[in-house]
């Protein structure tokens, strides 16, 4: 068990460049295989879910090298996968999963993929239903993993997403560019954009409409390999905006992070709490990205609704922990997605709050928290539940604490974010976490 605070007598300091970002390194990998030429990542995140991606690659037969965070990709066409001898394993990663289906169910082999514990309890017919109505042949039992793809040749669609969901969208999108006529997607509201935007880099032809919800997707497209440098990950920056501003006289600079529209969620709800946030953005093409110099600062409470999930879902755990430090009660709706990621976010963050004594109490689909109430430690033993994001919140909340805490399965970080309690211990000045 991992202990936590040794403690930290000043603010949170320096400067720090997070690993790349998880959602980028995840389509650079899949995109590259199935362009033409080759396609090198720099920055590229090794964390255990983009490597179940690179593996899973690998084993479909596209020669893939990776030395430390730079990946050279072989790629292998469109239409240049191959059958894979043994099933595909996704490990822990619901966006590999969700996005190799929609790829795989267009090509002309045989494919099973299964995935761990946590992941074979995640829904998957969000995904399959819809590659159904586009021709595929997908059997998911009980719409779980492990899942078989029989793969053909799949219709455009016409489709109207049920959840708000990025990865749902990109396995229509990969299906969608494999299909015989150009199809419509349109979202519930707008997610995470990195599949449109980089396919189209890749030579697509994805165009999103004025409304931010209607993309149409044009078939066959020849991609070509690219250079491409993966920005900082904002949903690992996260947990240092978050420290910086809750633990006193911090100043903390964090270099070159990806601050595409889509996922900046968190830096709105944080300035609207009266967080301190300076960004300077650089002047690059593509995704963008920026410094984000964070300061200490008091919080006010927030009312958070459906329509501002997306770009923060990931983050949700930590907006929690902003609102029990904030001067009131803060309300979070609209978040029901969080009961089906690695763990239901709603309940473990229910769960482990409390253990510190923080007023939470838990809505169907969100939280209900005050902050003006002072917090008591009631269990010094914390758990990650298995899941990287609810591990990396409880060891910030634990910087706020003088008391000992310890945090069961800290090993979760390595999913997303492996040299989290280095970075850490390198901004707090504590030598280290053991
Ligand atoms: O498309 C992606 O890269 C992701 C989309 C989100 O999932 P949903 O689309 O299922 O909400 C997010 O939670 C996940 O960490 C990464
Ligand atoms: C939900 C997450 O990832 P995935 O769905 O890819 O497992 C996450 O990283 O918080």
């Amino acid at each position: 068990m991992k202990k936590l605070s040794d403690k930290l007598k000043t603010g949170l300091h320096g400067e720090l460049s997070v690993p790349g970002d998880k959602s980028i390194s995840h389509r650079g990998i899949m995109f590259g295989a199935v362009s033409e030429g080759r396609t090198t990542l720099h920055h590229f995140l090794t964390a255990e879910d983009c490597l179940s991606t690179l593996k899973a690659f690998q084993q479909l037969g596209v020669p893939i090298k990776r030395d430390g965070e730079t990946v050279e990709i072989e790629g292998v066409g469109l239409h240049g996968l191959k059958q894979s001898g043994n099933p595909l394993d996704m490990g822990n990663s619901g966006t590999t999963t969700r996005l190799i289906m929609g790829l795989l169910a267009g090509q002309n082999f045989d494919s099973t993929l299964f995935g761990d514990d946590s992941l074979s309890k995640r829904p998957m017919k969000r995904v399959s239903e819809p590659l159904a109505e586009m021709g595929a042949d997908i059997c998911v039992t009980d719409g779980h993993l492990p899942a078989r793809i029989h793969g053909q040749k799949l219709h455009a669609i016409d489709y109207q997403l049920k959840v708000a969901s990025a990865q749902v969208k990109s396995a229509l999108i990969l299906a969608a560019i494999q299909a015989d006529q150009p199809s419509t997607l349109i979202e519930k509201l707008p997610t995470r954009n990195h599949t449109e935007k980089m396919l189209n880099a890749f030579g697509a032809n994805i165009q999103t409409m004025a409304d931010n919800v209607t993309i149409k997707v044009n078939p066959q497209p020849k991609l070509t390999g690219i250079d491409l440098t993966v920005p900082g990950d904002m949903s690992s920056a996260a947990f240092f905006l978050v420290a910086a501003t809750l633990v006193p006289n911090s100043k903390l600079t964090l270099k070159n992070v990806g601050v595409n529209e889509t996922r900046t969620g968190l830096l709105s709800i944080l300035k609207r709490m009266g967080g301190k946030v300076i960004e300077r953005h650089r002047n690059d093409s593509g995704e963008p990205t920026a410094d984000l110099v964070v300061s200490s600062a008091e919080l006010k409470p927030i009312e958070i609704g459906a329509e501002e999930i997306p770009a923060v879902i990931d983050e949700l755990p930590l907006v929690a922990l902003l609102a029990a430090k904030a001067n009131g009660i803060s309300k979070i709706t609209g978040a029901g997605e969080l009961r089906v990621k690695e763990t239901d976010r709603i309940a473990a963050v229910v769960q482990e709050f409390s253990k510190l004594g923080i007023a939470i109490r838990e809505l169907p689909d969100g939280f209900v928290i005050d902050g003006a109430k002072p917090w008591h430690v009631e269990k010094t033993k914390l758990d990650s539940h298995g899941d990287h994001r609810i591990g990396m919140t409880l060891a910030i909340a634990s910087l706020l604490l003088d008391e000992q805490l310890q945090l069961n399965g800290a090993e979760s970080v390595n999913i997303s974010y492996p040299e989290f309690f280095d970075d850490l211990a390198s901004v707090t000045n504590i030598e280290s976490y053991s």
